[in-house]
């Protein structure tokens, strides 16, 4: 048995994990992290990156339909999946060389094996003990089902449907939040039917009610269809297929049934209640320094309880190392980080929804603005729809980002910006946006917030 010593000891080697390791050495710590698996985790491996990558090759197929739309003669003539395969590996491979090359270049050791907490300031990993003056726990997220439902066969999770090696006919996807209307977006774009069934009135419900409803008319529009306020019951399968039932008695017959209903913490048989460390339905709940009940040990990433996003994690994973090192880091409340679903149209979001506004500031007291991408030149030639929305409060700052538009994600930047520094329209409406750009929109927004409408009404 070999013992070595770290100012800080990282159980996990995802986006929480390993940014924690890295903000640690750049502060003049030293750091490890142990991971069973692959450096980069969920993000690198089996979420965002290959997901995404899915997601533009769905892109470039439906370009690739509407190229006539633009004079281009091209014919659509079907998905490679092995094509689509290679193409997602090769990302994720790179990606995966240059993170390893990130941590070897600032000397972090990445110990590979299953770490178990076996003390307040040790992990062990086989035989071997790494003692930490401070444990970083950063554990990660999987897939969850619904009790009774079990996953396997023809009812899958996002890493098997991510693996898949053929474009199923028919598919029934359970849960209309991210996941489920990213996959359902691919999906339809190479070819497949697709119905979403979702338990709440609205697909996305944690978005602006009116972005929900712009996406189920994109969506409809698309083809794709949904199952809206009813929730799952059951599900059979057979060689052919499965049969979903829903509670008010609806049958869908589909090929596969992708179960998409939220991720649980990744925290059973890992030592951490044995050590002290309280769990809350698995999460492992901190205080605002991101400390858990136990003294140096620390929880960063998925299992926190609150959004479980890759950029939420970095934060906590660098906020937890300056912590630690004797900084005095801040750290942005969830409801300022921004949020994007990459399904066709493209949502993106930062800040309070017109609804959550009005609960926190009162109805009278906010004002919004919808302004309609029909108005903006960059998009008409991109042949995107879609708007953006701007919550203020009344006389006060922006206080929420709501947009949806091909391309959404890359205009939530300034968003973020503006509200988190509490920016109000008058600030901004001076700096006039680069035309044409999809950007001009939140540019519009705003000089109709501030009192100057040019391209609004
Ligand atoms: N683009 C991104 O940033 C991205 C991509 C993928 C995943 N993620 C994150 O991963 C996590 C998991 O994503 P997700 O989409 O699985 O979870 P989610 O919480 O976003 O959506 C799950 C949906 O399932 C519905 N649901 C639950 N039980 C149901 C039932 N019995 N019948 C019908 N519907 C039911 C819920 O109402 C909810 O809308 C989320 O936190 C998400 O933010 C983010």
């Amino acid at each position: 048995m070999s013992e070595q010593n770290f100012d800080i000891v990282v159980l996990g080697g995802g986006s929480a994990g390993y940014a924690a390791a890295i903000r640690a050495v750049e502060l003049g710590l030293t750091a490890a992290v142990i991971e069973k698996d692959k450096l980069g985790g969920t993000c690198l491996h089996r979420g965002c990156i290959p997901t995404k990558a899915l997601l533009h090759a769905a892109e470039v197929a439906e370009v690739s339909k509407d190229a006539a739309k633009y004079g281009i003669k091209a014919a659509f003539d079907g998905i490679d999946m092995s094509g689509v395969a290679a193409y997602r590996e090769g990302i994720v491979s790179s990606k995966w060389k240059g993170l390893q090359g990130l941590l070897k270049a600032r000397g972090i050791p990445v110990i590979e094996g299953e770490g178990r907490l076996v003390a307040a300031n040790a992990v062990q990993v086989g035989d071997d003990r790494y003692v930490g003056k401070n444990i970083v726990l950063a554990t990660g997220s999987y897939s969850k089902s619904l009790p009774g439902l079990d996953i396997g066969g023809r009812v899958i999770t996002s890493e098997h449907a991510l693996e898949l090696d053929f474009v199923p006919k028919k598919v029934a996807v359970l849960g209309g939040g991210v996941i489920g209307v990213e996959f359902a977006s691919v999906w339809r774009s190479f070819g497949a039917e697709v119905t979403i069934i979702e338990a709440l009135p609205h697909l996305v419900p944690n978005e602006d009610e009116s972005v929900s409803k712009q996406l189920e008319r994109a969506f409809r529009k698309r083809g794709i269809e949904y199952s809206l306020g009813v929730r799952f019951q059951s599900v059979t399968q057979n060689d052919q297929g499965v049969v979903v039932t829903l509670e008010n008695g609806q049958t869908y017959e589909a090929e596969l049934l992708l179960v998409a209903v939220g991720r649980g913490p990744v925290t059973e048989n890992l030592g951490y209640e044995e050590v002290g460390v309280t769990l809350d339905r698995g999460f492992v709940p901190t205080n605002e320094r991101l400390e858990t009940n136990v003294p140096g040990i620390y929880a960063v990433g998925d299992i926190v309880p609150g959004l479980q996003l890759a950029h939420r994690s970095y934060q906590q994973g660098i906020f937890v190392a300056e912590e630690i090192a004797g900084l005095s880091p801040i750290i942005v409340e969830d409801v300022n980080i921004p949020k994007i679903t990459y399904c066709e149209p493209e949502i993106a979001s930062v800040g309070y929804t017109e609804a959550k506004a009005a609960e926190k500031f009162g109805a009278d007291q906010v004002s919004a603005f919808d302004y309609n991408l029909a108005g903006n030149g960059k998009s008409s030639i991109l042949g995107t729809t879609g708007s953006v929305k701007v919550v203020r409060v009344n006389d006060g700052p922006i206080v929420g980002v709501h947009i949806i538009a091909g391309r959404a994600g890359e205009l939530i930047a300034e968003a973020q910006l503006a509200v988190n520094w509490e920016a109000y329209p008058e600030d901004i409406a001076p700096f006039i946006h680069a035309h044409p750009t999809q950007g001009e929109a939140f540019g519009e927004a705003v000089l109709k917030l501030a009192g100057k409408p040019l391209h609004a009404i």
